[in-house]
């Protein structure tokens, strides 16, 4: 992926920024699984924050808590201050906006009519205003068509507004979830691996669209396999595993964090390899992942064998 071609936007600092949504000690068990372990954080305004963790480590749980589609078991959400019900429409109408690992489009709307739906959160129009069709109504419609064509203009498919979004292809229903997700007027945007199945093309553009998307005031919290991606958009990083928070920093920090490489690479108690024992070809795998290691970890394994 060429995203060094992909200036970094002037990262806000997180001090003297005002803090836009807090996690405090979510816990999410199901049965006898703690699947979210006690996690709290906060994003700041403008801020651009990444979710990692290895498969299972419980991200998208996380976001399902803090979206309102989860009741955490313990532990509370705060959106601008307020708590925030765990309920996910009054969490959009409070100003978080989502989008899904697995797209959910209306596969046989249009691309206009999907961004359309976003707007409804922020309309005021009744049931009975819109069987009337009444000038409230009407004019309600007018303005909504007209910020779904902006923001298909912002996230670059001002072409395809009368397409079905099941036509689209792949990198597009993404942009397409994300317009939806802005249509909400949201203060906070959480993507769940909003580059999953992009070439690195399309993969380029999702950054720069993020950036933008900052740029308007947003703030932004993003889960993503792709380590090159997350240490180059995020200002803070933090990594999930089993369900716990293992460490939170600044991209470098993180990246260069021995218990994030073993993480990475199975230092869990089903698999004995640790950090120490990286081959020189784990090293090689891990910096094309865009994980910082020194070489002087290495071990001898590589000529040995496993
Ligand atoms: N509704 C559910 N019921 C029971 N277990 C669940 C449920 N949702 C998630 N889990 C479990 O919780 C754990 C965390 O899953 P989660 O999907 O949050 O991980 P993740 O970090 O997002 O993984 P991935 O990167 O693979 O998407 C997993 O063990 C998963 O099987």
């Amino acid at each position: 992926m060429s995203t060094a071609a992909v200036p970094h936007a002037d990262a806000p600092s997180s001090p003297g920024r005002g803090v836009v949504l807090e996690a405090r000690n979510i816990v999410m068990r199901f049965g006898g699984l703690t699947a979210v372990d006690d996690v709290s954080f906060q994003v700041h305004e403008g801020e651009i924050v990444g979710l990692i963790g290895p498969n299972g480590a419980g991200k998208t749980t996380f976001f399902n808590c803090l979206t309102g589609m989860y009741k955490p078991t313990s532990g509370e959400v705060t959106l601008g201050g307020r708590a925030l019900p765990p309920r996910p429409r009054a969490v959009v109408t409070a100003g978080m906006a989502r989008t899904f690992q697995n797209i959910r489009l209306f596969g046989n709307m249009t691309a206009l009519e999907n961004v359309m739906v976003g707007r409804y959160c922020r309309t005021s129009s009744m049931a009975l205003t819109s069987i009337l069709r009444g000038p409230k109504f009407r004019r309600e419609e007018r303005e909504s068509i007209d910020r779904g064509r902006e923001l298909l203009r912002f996230v670059g498919l001002d072409d395809k507004a009368d397409h079905l979004a099941r036509n689209l292809p792949y990198g597009e229903q993404r942009r397409l979830e994300i317009a939806r997700a802005l249509a909400t007027e949201p203060q906070v945007v959480l993507l769940d691996e909003p580059t999953a199945g992009m070439n690195p093309r399309e993969t380029e553009e999702a950054m720069r669209l993020i950036f933008r998307i900052r740029e308007l005031g947003m703030a932004v919290v993003v889960i993503e396999h792709d380590m090159r991606f997350i240490f180059t958009l995020c200002d803070r990083v933090l990594c999930l595993v089993r369900g716990a928070l293992l460490v939170e920093g600044s991209p470098a920090q993180v990246q260069s964090d021995p218990r994030v490489i073993e993480a990475y690479i199975g230092g869990s108690e089903d698999d004995d390899i640790s950090a120490d024992e990286l081959t020189e070809e784990d090293v090689e795998v891990l910096h094309a992942e865009g994980v910082d290691v020194e070489p002087s970890r290495t071990s001898a394994r590589s000529e040995n064998g496993r």
